[in-house]
This record gives structure tokens, sequence and C-alpha cells, in this order.
């Protein structure tokens, strides 16, 4: 047998042709791809998604009229080009109301989310400001643990061993309207001079009675540590710190020690004192120049400082107060209200702290104190410049100390 009989022949059958409905489904396809993953503006996918639904439809009516008219239909009474129409038209508005609501989705996303960071950045501004509130009203070492034992309806307070203590009070000054504002404007003065002592010394002013400054240093156990870390600094007052850290060093023919350490903050407190008493000549000095003011006021200041232990703590639930207690504060406040104007009147303990860095301190006398009875208390000694005026064992022992080096 003739191999050929056998095998099976491929006819090409000329009359058929490509499925209708099936080029119809895949142009559907690319219709959806187009609009729902490219990644460009809405309006321009539906515009790509119209323009080839269109271009397939003019091809399919004039190129394959035939064709499309005898494939099958949807209904028998539709034409089954009208179906072909009516699949693209139902593809592409179903296509367009889900990017519209995928649209509309992602814009209220958008909102939310701005509308979150807007929140977040509020609360922020809020515990910003809340922060820099207390920092206002209370010590920057206070202000987080006081936070946190606010939380837990704790009462906050601390103990402290070595503190010394100012109350420096305005003499010839009567609380008047016009006096007020240059209350202000003296105790703003005071107020930049102890930003500098703040940060750097943790001085921190307790509050203003009347027109009394209170104010005390040693309420943070970080300012030895402050005072050594800044050792190579030019500041004037630094370098003072390190004369009496040479001359106490040399005075007492040993090194520094943790007591000493602790006592510096009478040191320190003293010469803030020091600094307030300039302040104030300056601006007597400026008053002194303008008609009105040269009336009102000529003030003098007497200050107290006092140093041991004292309580301190943060009382009241609202409009809160960090307050310190205990006999130092007591008595500080009776050096400044048994002081002299112009001078710095300080208790026996003081004053012999004092000596130990150099500054000498002239007896005053007995003095009568309220409930403590007769006390010898000292006047600390400046000159007419406001400076300190040194012992003479300083000046000897710092002598000694240069030869031997
Ligand atoms: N934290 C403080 N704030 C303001 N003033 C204080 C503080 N601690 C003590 N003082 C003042 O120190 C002074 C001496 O206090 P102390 O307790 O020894 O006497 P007192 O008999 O209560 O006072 P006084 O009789 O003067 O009213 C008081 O005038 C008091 O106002």
């Amino acid at each position: 047998m003739h191999i050929d009989s056998i095998q099976y022949k491929y006819e090409p059958d000329f009359m058929m042709c490509f499925a209708p409905w099936t080029l119809t489904c895949m142009v559907c396809l690319i219709i959806m791809m187009s609009i729902i993953f490219t990644r460009i503006p809405f309006n321009m996918r539906i515009f790509i998604g119209l323009l080839e639904a269109i271009s397939y439809l003019i091809i399919m009516f004039y190129q394959y009229e035939y064709v499309v008219h005898t494939s099958l239909t949807t209904n028998p009474y539709f034409l089954p080009e009208y179906a072909h129409c009516l699949l693209i038209l139902v593809t592409l508005l179903v296509i367009f109301f889900k990017e519209r609501q995928t649209e509309f989705d992602n814009k209220i996303n958008y909102k939310w989310s701005v509308e979150l960071i807007k929140k977040q950045d509020d609360s922020r501004i809020a515990a910003q400001s809340i922060t820099i509130l207390l920092h206002n009203i209370l010590p920057a070492h206070v202000v987080n643990v006081y936070l946190t034992s606010l939380a837990k309806h704790e009462l906050y307070y601390e103990s402290y061993d070595m503190v010394a203590v100012m109350f420096a009070s305005l003499k010839n000054f009567e609380l008047t309207l016009p006096n007020l504002r240059v209350l202000n404007e003296i105790i703003s003065e005071f107020d930049q001079i102890l930003s500098y002592y703040r940060d750097k010394y943790r001085v921190e002013k307790i509050k203003i009675v009347g027109s009394t400054y209170m104010a005390a240093c040693g309420l943070d156990v970080q300012i030895g540590l402050n005072i050594k870390n800044e050792t190579r600094s030019h500041d004037s007052l630094i370098q003072e710190v390190q004369r009496a850290r040479l001359l106490l060093a040399a005075f007492q023919k040993k090194h520094y020690s943790i007591t000493d350490e602790k006592e510096e903050v009478v040191f320190v407190l003293t010469t803030f004192a020091l600094d307030l008493m300039r302040t104030l000549w300056v601006c007597n000095n400026d008053y002194r120049n303008i008609p009105i003011d040269r009336d009102v006021f000529n003030a003098d200041m007497s200050i107290g400082i006092s140093s041991g232990e004292v309580m301190a703590g943060v009382v009241g639930a609202s409009q809160v107060q960090y307050d310190i207690w205990g006999h130092a504060a007591n008595m500080a406040s009776r050096m400044d209200s048994t002081g002299v104007a112009g001078k710095i009147h300080v208790t026996q303990n003081t004053a012999l702290i004092l000596k130990k860095y150099g500054i000498e301190c002239k007896y005053r006398g007995m003095t009568y104190v309220k409930g403590q009875g007769i006390l010898p208390t000292y006047f600390v000694d400046i000159d007419a410049n406001y400076e300190f005026n040194y012992t003479q064992e300083s000046y000897d022992s710092i002598a000694v100390e240069s030869e031997s080096n």
C-alpha cells in the first residue's frame, strides 16, 4: 500500500476565520490592564482605555463587519455587533467606576494621613510647650522626674545636705505702679544673669517674694561635674572657680575633696550674688539718666546667704511650685532681713566656707536672729568695684604654690 493513502492530510480550511468573541474578550483584558496597572493620571488612563475601545470597534465594524455580524450573540433579538459593543462598554464602565472608587479611597487615605501627621505635629508641639513651661517653673533636673511622679500621683521631694540659699531684697523700694515697671526690668536683668548661672552651675531661682529674689545652688548633684567639664573654658567665672580651687588646694595643702566640691555651691552662689549687685549698680546708673525713673527709683540691695541641709519638692496640684525648706533657707532669709543695703550678709558656717576659697569675710558682730538667738554673722568683703577681697593667707599660699611650681 502506498504510504500516501494512509497518511493524514492536513487540508487548511480557508473559510475558517478568527473567533470574534475571543478577540473582544482579549481587548477587554487589554483595556482593563492599561487602566488598572498603568501608573499615570486617572484621566489619561481613561483616555487610553477609550482610545483602545474605539480603535477596536472601528476595526471590527469596518474591517471585519461580516465576521462580527455572523458571530454568536448574547440575545436572539440583539445584533452580535451590538453585543460586542456592549461588552466593551460594560468593561469600560466597570473599570471606570472601580478606578474612581480606588482614587477616592486614596484621596481619603491621603487626607487622613495628612491630618494624622498634623495631629502628631500638634501634639509634639503641645508636649514641647508643656516641657518649656515646666522648665520655666521647675528646675531642669526636676522636670522629667516630676512628670513621672505626677503620672503616678506621688509626692515629689528631694533632700540635700549642702545647698547654698540666697535672699536678695531691694531696699528703699515701694511697690507702686511706676516702680513695678522698674522692678520688672531689674528682675528680668537678674533672670538673664541667672540663665547663664542656671545652665552652667545649676543656680535655681526659687521665687520672687514681693521685691525679694530667692535663689539656691546645689539642688542638682551634677554641679561638680559641670565645672570640671568646663576646665578649658575662657569663661571668667570658671576661671574664678579654677583660681578658688587652686587657692583651696594651696591653702589646705591637699587635693580637692568631695566635701570641698559640695561646698563649692556656696562660692558659686556668692559670685552670683555679687553679679546681681553689679547688675543693680548698672541699672541704677542707667535709670539715673532717665528723668522719670531717676525720681522713683534708686534701689539698693541687701543680700543674705546661708548654706546647709534643705528639703526641696514640688507642692500643689495646680500652679505647682518648686520650693525649698529647712534651716539654711530660714537662716538665709534672716541674714537678708537683718542685713545692710549694699552688703552680702552670711552665717558663720558660710563665711568659713568662703574663707576656704580665699574670700575675705568681715566679722559683723553678734546679730539677733529671731528663733535662733544672738549669733556671730559676717559680711562678705567686697571692694568699691564689686570685686571680692581675697584673704591674705590665700595670696601667701598662692605665691608659695607658684614659687614651688
Ligand atoms: N521657701 C521659703 N520661701 C520663702 N520664705 C522662706 C522660705 N523658707 C523660709 N522662709 C522665710 O524664712 C524666715 C524664717 O523662717 P522661720 O521658720 O525661722 O521663722 P518664722 O517664725 O516661721 O517666720 P516669721 O516669724 O518671720 O514669719 C521666714 O520669714 C520665712 O518667710
